[in-house]
């Protein structure tokens, strides 16, 4: 999942509720749309039919209680960035309001219970095999029914899309929407090994109107020192007209059978709502790269005691990137950019156990591949990864963002925001010591990393990036402040289906502020 945010500032303790909101950094606050709590009357529709433990289906959570809330920001927070963020990002939920009881999927299904105390970490469910699993899917009203998903028909992308585009993420005005391309959905759902049966959809029986969707890939999960196969699960989406429906208990429930047919028990996902229980959470921050466009479209208001010279000067890079040897990644880096990152990521206690060919596809996509050009200024391009070569041809660093830009509804100016993520990197420098608690070797990498990411920056400014988002997992915690991130209050969780793990660090002290010293454990990143 993409990002969550709400406001940093918690000075005030009026909560305004909003599904995304307009961005803005540092600025005055803007005003948003107060939601009330009201009870809408709706006719519930049960669409599940033999779900046993989700028997309460017919008992809609109230949207309140899925409803992002956030505080309202002090005029000096980041507002920009953490409104930016709120409408590129995930939905963020309440601070965790119900008792493990309330959950009444969740609390049916194999993952870490609140506050369990876990002496030994290992899966949940009993071994089962295949056989076990039922080979049909769930049963649904007879209103709805499964698809499977092609990515091979361009009608079907399109198809998720339009899902996503509508219902997935949005501002509380409509005013920003998530801007998902063909290419974007090729890159995350086409990982090497994918399976098109784990692209579950639901479609209206009588129009075959895709209403729901929900997507796993195949991947091989490090908890520590254990290795499992595993599927990471992402792209959950309910149409608006059919929430609070419990149509997501099937959802999971059917791709969790497709997944289980192929003898795979595991997943790692996200969000950043709390469900029962987070491993890790890491928090969003946010590098404003074009401060003049983000405050043209309304995101970033000009704070009260700045000018808009001053906030863009702020915001400035330099004209060149200044890494001898930075360039993009060919394919032929392939082995030695493995090595680094593999080495690099064993560091860290929650990681992707990757294949060369998976890092391949992660890294370059099919850039360079089949005919098509390796070309940074590819308008269709969602992965850029650079490498850092010395004249002897040694690699020794690598890093990559990856490109998900929303759509600005209404601005004349202005159509839409180009976001990069940070995504997958590495440094020689962080393999200097075994232990990634050596004082020197932190010290030296932090220079290394600051340096790594400012030029990655300015190659994002250079591809018309207008912000710059990344998370406090890794070592990020060693860069965000120096380079001018501004802290989200924005979340991600990460869990482990039927896996009990002992929390890992998200790179946050127990005041969510950067932990420098620690960092974090958590070496996956989640698109
Ligand atoms: C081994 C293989 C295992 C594979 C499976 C691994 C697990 C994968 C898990 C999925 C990883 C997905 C990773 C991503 O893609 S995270 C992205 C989630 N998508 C969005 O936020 C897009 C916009 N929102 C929506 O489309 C809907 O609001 C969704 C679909 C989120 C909920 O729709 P709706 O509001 O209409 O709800 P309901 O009435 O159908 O169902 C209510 C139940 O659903 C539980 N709920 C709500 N939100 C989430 C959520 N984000 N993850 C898991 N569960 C969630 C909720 O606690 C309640 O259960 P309980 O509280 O009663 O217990």
């Amino acid at each position: 999942m993409a990002t969550a945010t709400t406001i940093d500032d918690r000075s005030s303790s009026e909560e305004v509720q909003v599904s995304n909101g307009a961005p803005s950094v540092e600025g005055t606050q803007k005003p948003k749309k107060k939601k009330t709590n009201k009870k809408k009357k709706k006719k519930v529709a049960k669409i599940e039919t033999d779900s046993a433990e989700d028997s309460a289906a017919v008992a809609p959570i109230e949207p309140a209680q899925i409803t992002p809330v956030v505080s309202a920001p002090s005029s000096n927070s980041v507002r920009d960035l953490e409104e930016l963020l709120r409408q590129l990002a995930m939905p963020r939920d309440k601070p965790q309001q119900k008792s493990m009881e309330e959950y009444k999927f969740w609390r049916t299904q194999p993952v870490t219970k609140f506050d369990e105390k876990i002496d030994d970490e290992g899966s949940i469910d009993a071994p089962k095999t295949p056989d076990e699993v039922p080979d049909h899917p769930y049963p649904l009203l007879k209103e709805f029914e499964w698809d499977t998903l092609d990515l091979n028909d361009p009608v079907q992308i399109t198809e998720i899309y339009d899902l996503l585009y509508a219902n997935y993420v949005e501002d509380a005005d409509e005013t920003f929407r998530f801007k998902y391309s063909p290419q974007f959905f090729d890159w995350a759902l086409r990982a090497p090994g994918c399976r098109p049966e784990w692209l579950v959809g639901v479609r209206v029986a009588a129009t075959k109107k895709l209403v729901a969707f929900i997507s796993g890939i195949p991947m091989h999960l490090r908890v520590r020192n254990t290795t499992l196969p595993s599927a990471e699960v992402n792209f959950l989406c309910v149409h608006k007209k059919l929430r609070s429906k419990r149509l997501t208990p099937l959802l999971i429930k059917e791709v969790t059978r497709r997944i289980n047919k192929q003898n795979i028990w595991h997943a790692l996902y996200t969000g950043g709502v709390i469900l029962p229980s987070p491993v890790s959470t890491c928090r969003y921050y946010h590098r404003s790269i074009n401060w003049a466009k983000l405050n043209d479209v309304g995101f970033s208001p000009l704070p009260p005691n700045s000018t808009r010279a001053k906030m863009i000067s702020k915001y400035l890079l330099p004209a060149k990137t200044s890494l001898p040897g930075l360039r993009l990644m060919e394919r032929g880096d392939i082995d030695q950019v493995y090595d680094l990152l593999v080495t690099y990521l064993s560091k860290f206690e929650l990681a992707q156990v990757f294949e060369k060919d998976e890092l391949l596809h992660w890294l370059m996509h099919d850039h360079g591949l089949n005919g098509k050009s390796n070309d940074a200024n590819d308008p269709d391009r969602v992965i850029w990864a650079y490498v850092v070569e010395t004249e002897k041809g040694a690699i020794t660093d690598v890093v990559s963002f990856y490109k998900l830009p929303s759509t600005v509804l209404g601005n004349a100016k202005h159509d839409s925001i180009n976001i990069a993520y940070s995504f997958y990197y590495a440094s020689s420098v962080a393999l200097e010591a075994p232990s990634r608690a050596d004082v020197a070797v932190t010290a030296k990498l932090k220079a290394r990393l600051i340096k790594l990411f400012e030029n990655a920056l300015i190659l994002s400014r250079d591809l018309d990036f207008d912000v710059f988002n990344a998370l406090t997992l890794l070592d990020n915690p060693l860069f965000l402040d120096e380079l001018k991130f501004g802290a989200g209050d924005g979340y991600l969780n990460y869990y482990v289906f039927n896996y009990k793990a002992r929390p890992i660090a998200g790179g946050l002290l127990p005041d969510q502020s950067l932990d420098v010293v620690n960092r974090s454990g958590v070496g996956a990143v989640m698109l």
